[in-house]
């Protein structure tokens, strides 16, 4: 099976497979942050829990720790394993041609692909906001971005792209990072965005602005 993010998908982001279990009362998926972790593929190959993978392996330039030398062979290398359903690349990496094989594999392997773009210092104007999800999506199966917002106009510039991809029938998954935009992660699925993220363990947040993983639970289970 693959997990095609519908519905609304909240995924435990973790760098230790062994937190599986006590992600699973909360979390729909895993995504294993291959980037974080000690020996990624040799925990891949040992993972037996009950929750399906998504996994990712953050470029350094994107805001993640893994080194450009063999970053995608392991994204590669990943798919092919059974607990696999989605793996997450970057859009540049799509973009300059990096990720072309993996694309291949992915498809071979029938694995979701998530494009990601990632903004840490700013959310971009409306129109680059669009231009984004769009390119992704023609990528892969999910077009996600992630920026950061300094005001309410950007919360809600966030917001109403997402509003408009998502209602045209495009998957999307945003949110805005950051002590201002935190609160987009508790009601972006309202808006139309495919996937949350979260730690387990509040203090392991993958990204800034992040509730724990119960959190968002409850408060998206709250909202509807
Ligand atoms: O791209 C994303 C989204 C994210 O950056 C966030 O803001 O929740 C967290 C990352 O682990 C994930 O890969």
């Amino acid at each position: 099976m693959t997990l095609d993010f519908e519905p609304f998908t909240l995924a435990a982001a973790i760098a230790d497979l062994s937190e599986e279990p006590n992600a699973r009362p909360s979390a729909d998926a895993i995504e294993f942050r291959m980037d974080l972790a000690d020996s990624p593929l040799e925990a891949l190959a040992e993972y037996d829990g009950d929750l399906p993978l998504i996994v990712t392996n953050r470029a350094e330039w994107e805001g993640g720790e893994a080194p450009d030398e063999n970053r995608i062979e392991t994204l590669t290398t990943a798919v092919d394993s059974p607990n696999v359903e989605a793996v997450d690349i970057e859009l540049a990496s799509l973009e300059d041609g990096d990720g072309t094989e993996l694309l291949e594999a992915a498809s071979q392997q029938d694995v979701s692909v998530i494009v990601s773009t990632h903004n840490f210092e700013e959310t971009p104007p409306a129109d680059e906001l669009s231009r984004l999800l769009r390119d992704a999506g023609e990528y892969g199966d999910v077009a996600k971005l992630a920026v950061t917002a300094d005001d309410y106009d950007d919360t809600l510039a966030l917001l109403e792209v997402t509003y408009k991809h998502s209602s045209r029938g495009e998957t999307v998954a945003t949110m805005s990072m950051g002590a201002v935009g935190g609160h987009t992660r508790a009601v972006a699925f309202a808006y139309g965005s495919a996937i949350g993220y979260a730690p387990v363990d509040p203090t392991k947040a993958t990204a800034p602005g992040q509730y724990d993983i119960e959190t968002l639970r409850r408060l998206a289970d709250d909202l509807v």
